[in-house]
């Protein structure tokens, strides 16, 4: 570590302070925090959603630091796309050639000058101080010399205005989507009308969800200090804070899940149904946020059999279901499945998917995914509800359910296997008369700015012969 330079003996003279600057200040916890968070995800290709709460619980960040960290670590992820346009106009090589360090802590620095609004000697310096500690003094200046700029160049809507662009390239700035995202929900949506809202509702902070599984709701708005959620039976809705904390959710009584996740396990529940009533099956469980509601909300007698094909997740279902009764849990591929075909009366297929109606929770995922990520998972969902159709016996029903409104994951692949003559498509909204706004067609859709919700599909088929 870099030495202050010495006082001369009798402590400094009038005059001859030590330039505040050249002072070493302590490096500010909470834009550490989320510094290392950014890094993380370029790094490492880890999950902020994951690595955040393990950095703050290891840190131990008092509440209002912890809110500051993930606000800016967030936030700087969203709005990623928008920082890089900015500044790669005020450094003088491709983004892509910076050491991967110094430009997570410009992005740091930028959001919070033009997101933020932080006033520009706090965010430059505590930036400069960071790419001090971190990379270097050369670093520190290029920092402080970028940073400067990107306070010049004043908030969000001055620096969209001075980068331009047609409508569509600003549509997509402006709500930090990438351009090929907002095509998506466009074309999901219908349309122009909805689309600003809804993408500005997917830019947003997302609300904490509960779900009480095996505790009553009344008992975890009191506890949590929530409300009741608009829509599922079981769902509680906080501002913010640290849900790790409850004692219901470290017990299992209660979980964090999204309403609109909870919704689509529920239509499972929901589907009218002739005959037996007694095996379920969720064929892509893990880590079990939907199999943990099933289990609890199933009628008496009913078995679940939970399965996913990567054995860590499956372990993950194992610990979600660690208290229930008449449950199996499977690491099985639900292509090539280990029960007999026509063994289930209801089937659960939450596939796997891009993720692109959960992009609120997960910040980081829009600038991940890309466009040739689609086809090879249309590829999978149709080969999975194949065999999600094959599982059920006849009269007996699939959910099929995805994070992303994405057309060709979601109509898509439920269109070719309604096609076949021996399946029908059971309507989603009449089994919802409380969720306005919800259907999709005959399928099921919920949307961030109608519901506040996840952007989640659903849809259910019936095996008719
Ligand atoms: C959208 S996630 C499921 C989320 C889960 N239903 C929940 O609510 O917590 C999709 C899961 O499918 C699993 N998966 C992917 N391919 C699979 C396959 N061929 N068979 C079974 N599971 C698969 C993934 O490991 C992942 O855990």
């Amino acid at each position: 570590m870099t030495r202050l330079p010495q006082r001369p003996a009798g402590g400094p003279r009038r005059g001859k302070r030590p330039h505040p600057a050249t002072r070493r200040r302590p490096l500010d916890g909470a834009r550490l925090t989320a510094y290392d968070v950014l890094d993380g995800v370029t790094s490492r290709d880890a999950y902020a959603n994951l690595l955040l709460p393990q950095l703050l619980r290891e840190r131990g960040l008092d509440t209002r630091d912890a809110a500051f960290a993930t606000q800016l670590a967030y936030g700087t992820l969203r709005a990623a796309g928008t920082l890089d346009a900015v500044l790669s106009g005020l450094v003088d090589r491709p983004l892509g050639e910076l050491d991967p360090r110094v430009l997570d802590l410009l992005r740091l620095g930028a959001y919070q000058l033009i997101d933020l609004r932080v006033p520009s000697h706090a965010a430059v310096d505590t930036t400069v101080d960071l790419a001090r500690a971190i990379v270097g003094t050369g670093a520190s200046g290029l920092v402080n010399a970028v940073l400067r700029k990107v306070a010049a160049g004043g908030d969000r809507m001055q620096w969209l205005h001075a980068l331009g662009g047609d409508r569509e390239q600003q549509l997509a700035l402006a709500t930090d989507h990438p351009a090929w995202i907002v095509d998506a929900w466009r074309d999901a949506l219908g349309g122009e009308e909805e689309l600003e809202p809804a993408l500005m509702a997917d830019d947003a902070a997302p609300e904490v969800h509960l779900v009480a599984r095996r505790v009553a709701r009344a008992e975890l708005v009191e506890e949590s200090g929530g409300s009741p959620g608009p829509y599922s039976p079981f769902a509680v809705r906080l501002p913010g804070g640290d849900p790790g904390r409850l004692a219901s959710v470290r017990s299992g009584r209660a979980a964090v899940q999204d309403e609109g996740s909870q919704l689509a396990g529920l239509l499972l529940t929901r589907a009218p149904l002739e005959g037996p009533d007694a095996a379920w099956l969720d064929m892509c469980a893990g880590p079990g946020g939907k199999a943990g509601l099933l289990a609890a909300v199933r009628p008496e007698g009913v078995r679940l059999t939970a399965a996913d094909r990567a054995p860590h997740r499956a372990d993950l279902v194992r610990q979600a279901l660690r208290d229930e009764a008449d449950v199996e849990v499977l690491a099985a591929d639900g292509r090539e499945a280990p029960w007999q075909a026509g063994s289930f009366d209801r089937v659960l297929l939450d596939a796997p998917c891009t993720g692109l109606g959960a992009l609120r929770r997960r910040p980081e995922v829009r600038w991940r995914r890309t466009p040739e990520d689609v086809a090879p998972l249309v590829e999978l969902q149709v080969e999975l509800l194949a065999s999600a159709l094959a599982s059920v016996r006849v009269g007996g029903v699939v959910a099929y359910v995805t994070c992303s409104p994405h057309t060709e994951e979601t109509v898509g692949v439920v269109e070719v296997a309604a096609a076949r003559d021996d399946v029908e498509v059971l309507p989603v909204a009449p089994l919802f008369p409380e969720v306005p706004g919800i259907a999709r067609g005959d399928y099921g859709q919920l949307w961030p700015h109608r519901h506040g919700t996840d952007a989640m599909f659903m849809a259910l088929l019936r095996r008719i012969r």
